[in-house]
């Protein structure tokens, strides 16, 4: 069989993806920024830069050279735990090399055999992975119903199941920009196990200091959140918080801990810079929330038909594919980074711009994209 032959199968692929207006490519980065999740505008901030350059010149070194079990654990590392724990009111924190990952590996090593993984149905495609890859039955709920959540664990408990349940959650939805309803979720996972809040997008957006939507459930035994120091705090990686006990069978039993080379160490400089950086620039939250009600303003008064979010997560739903990718040009072609989003990443039909509200852009760009939204977006 020629390589030709053997390639066919993938090329055949991706034409069936071109097909279907589904086809991805990796595009250079033009326009203002209103596609990235660098919320806070920390990503090429003086501080972060500095905090990389401090840390090289204190000796940090650039790789871990090892798994954390061995000589990748550094100083550097377990300091940065150390203040993240204290910083999201947990027992402890473990780093990962990034969101996915601490998602899978969370879920592919806590939920034992017998319990009951249930997600929101909306949840990343990193917790849906896990779930798939680990050992309790999956089930998920409507997005946000928390009845509905309740409902699932009163049918599986009737079946004779004794097992915990886990309820997987995002505090701020990726692609929808809506929140879950926390409070009710902890009370049932009081009831019947544990809650993991993957807190990706409010990380440093929301609460005191930055410490996420579910900083009031902080420092209970059965929650977990998963902060992510690649969005709001500019660098790269994640950690989960959580009691001691779990974070300690976590560095035991967790294979993608485990068997991967520990993070850069400078990313524990960044990440420690970061968590300052939250503590100290309020105003940077205060700021972007001023994006947020002058977007939603425009556009409640340009597109009212429109439904805002409230959140710097601005999705506008356009339906099929590829007249949300085209939508998407006409806007990229005015000057602005304002990114289509198409199944399998959101639900069949749902089709959207994902316009993130980031203070790498001005107030005055968060007014001139709401202006260009309502000249380009199509009369229906
Ligand atoms: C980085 C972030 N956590 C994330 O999930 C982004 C998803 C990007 C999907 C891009 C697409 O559908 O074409």
């Amino acid at each position: 069989m020629s390589s030709a032959d053997r390639l066919k199968p993938y090329r055949e692929n991706l034409e069936g993806l071109t097909r279907q207006g589904r086809r991805r490519g990796l595009a250079g980065r033009q326009g203002v920024d209103f596609a990235s999740n660098d919320y806070l505008g920390l990503a090429q901030s003086p501080r972060l830069v500095d905090a990389v350059r401090r840390a090289l010149d204190d000796g940090v070194p650039v790789g871990a050279a090892g798994s954390r079990l061995l000589r990748g654990n550094t100083a550097a590392q377990e300091a940065f735990e150390e203040k993240a724990a204290r910083h999201f009111g947990a027992e402890a924190a473990l780093g990962f090399g990034g969101g996915y990952v601490a998602n899978f590996a969370a879920l592919t090593t806590l939920p034992q055999r017998g319990d009951l993984l249930l997600m929101d149905e909306l949840s990343h495609a990193s917790t849906h992975e896990g779930a798939r890859a680990g050992r309790a039955a999956v089930q998920s709920f409507r997005h946000g119903d928390v009845q509905h959540a309740a409902d699932v664990i009163a049918a599986w408990r009737q079946a004779g199941n004794r097992g915990a349940v886990w309820i997987a959650v995002e505090s701020l939805y990726s692609m929808d920009g809506d929140i879950a309803p926390l409070d009710d979720l902890a009370a049932l996972a009081d009831e019947h196990g544990f809650l993991l809040v993957d807190e990706a997008h409010a990380t440093g957006i929301y609460g005191p200091d930055g410490r996420g939507l579910a900083h009031a459930l902080e420092g209970r035994g059965n929650v977990l959140t998963l902060h992510t120091l690649g969005k709001a705090m500019g660098g790269s990686g994640a950690l989960l918080c959580g009691a001691g006990c779990l974070v300690d069978f976590m560095v035991n039993r967790c294979r993608p801990f485990i068997f991967a080379t520990a993070p850069s160490p400078l990313m524990a400089a960044v990440g420690s810079e970061a968590l300052d950086i939250l503590r100290e620039e309020a105003w940077r939250r205060e700021d972007l929330q001023g994006h947020v009600q002058a977007f939603g303003e425009e556009l409640r008064r340009r597109l009212p038909h429109l439904q805002f979010s409230g959140s710097q997560i601005v999705p506008l739903i356009v339906g099929p594919d590829v007249e949300t990718m085209e939508l998407a040009r006409r806007i990229q072609e005015r000057g602005f980074d304002v990114r289509g989003i198409r199944p399998p990443t959101v639900p069949e039909g749902t089709s959207r711009l994902r316009i993130s509200l980031t203070l790498n852009a001005t107030r005055a760009d968060v007014i001139r994209l709401a202006e260009t939204l309502e000249e380009l977006w199509p009369v229906s």
